[in-house]
């Protein structure tokens, strides 16, 4: 499998954020996304699953077969905010991600249990403090498979112990030929990934 950008440029509000964005990554490899706040990483990898269109250049996603004909349908996206409902139970909030997101993998207890939230499945999202919460969310990437993660400042509000966690979750997904892209400002531990810095935050 492999996930590649040609000479991509984006736009907010009519401005361009960022041009001339290229790479390929194959399966198993990891890149960083790095930069100042504004540099367009979150709009970046927007782009890249087709959350937000591309001012110019070409994404491609090539050996998903059928079940990934494209990018829009091989990448699995963890944004900023959570994308939970505060009033749904954790565990029924995976349930309705796994329906949407389909190609079913964990099942949300396994997946629950993986970020160490095992116990408190029943509980309301929106009861969970600031680290469950991105701990739920990420075990949202396991309960339906997608060979691409796209990752927001992953790691954000995670303690320590979760964040070597979830860096060990990482691996097993590159062991198992997953992709990875993540923006971020902070180490992940993921080793041997490739860094693609943005530039300078624009006027
Ligand atoms: N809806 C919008 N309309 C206009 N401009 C926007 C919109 N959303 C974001 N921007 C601008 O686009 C630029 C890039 O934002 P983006 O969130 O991609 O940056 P980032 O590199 O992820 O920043 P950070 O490190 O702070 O998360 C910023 O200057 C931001 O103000």
């Amino acid at each position: 499998m492999r996930l590649a950008a040609e000479n991509v440029s984006g736009e907010r509000g009519g401005e361009t954020v960022f041009s001339g964005i290229s790479f390929v990554l194959e399966a198993g490899e990891a890149l960083t996304v790095t930069g100042p706040n504004g540099a367009g990483k979150s709009t970046l990898l927007r782009v890249l699953c087709g959350l937000l269109p591309m001012a110019e250049g070409a994404v491609s996603f090539s050996g998903g077969g059928d079940a990934f004909p494209d990018a829009g349908a091989a990448c699995h996206y963890l944004g900023h905010r959570n994308a939970m409902k505060a009033e749904l139970g954790v565990e029924e909030n995976l349930r309705f991600w796994q329906e949407f997101l389909g190609h079913p993998h964990l099942s949300p207890f396994e997946a629950l249990e993986m970020v160490g939230l095992g116990d408190i499945g029943h509980l309301p999202f929106g009861y969970l403090s600031t680290g469950q919460r991105r701990r739920a969310s990420i075990a949202r990437l396991l309960v339906s498979y997608r060979p691409v993660w796209l990752l927001d400042e992953p790691t954000s509000g995670l303690d320590k112990a979760s964040e070597a966690q979830f860096a060990e979750l990482m691996g097993v997904h590159l062991e198992d030929g997953g992709l990875i892209v993540a923006a971020t400002h902070l180490p992940l531990g993921l080793t041997g990934a490739r860094e693609l810095r943005m530039g300078q935050v624009q006027a």
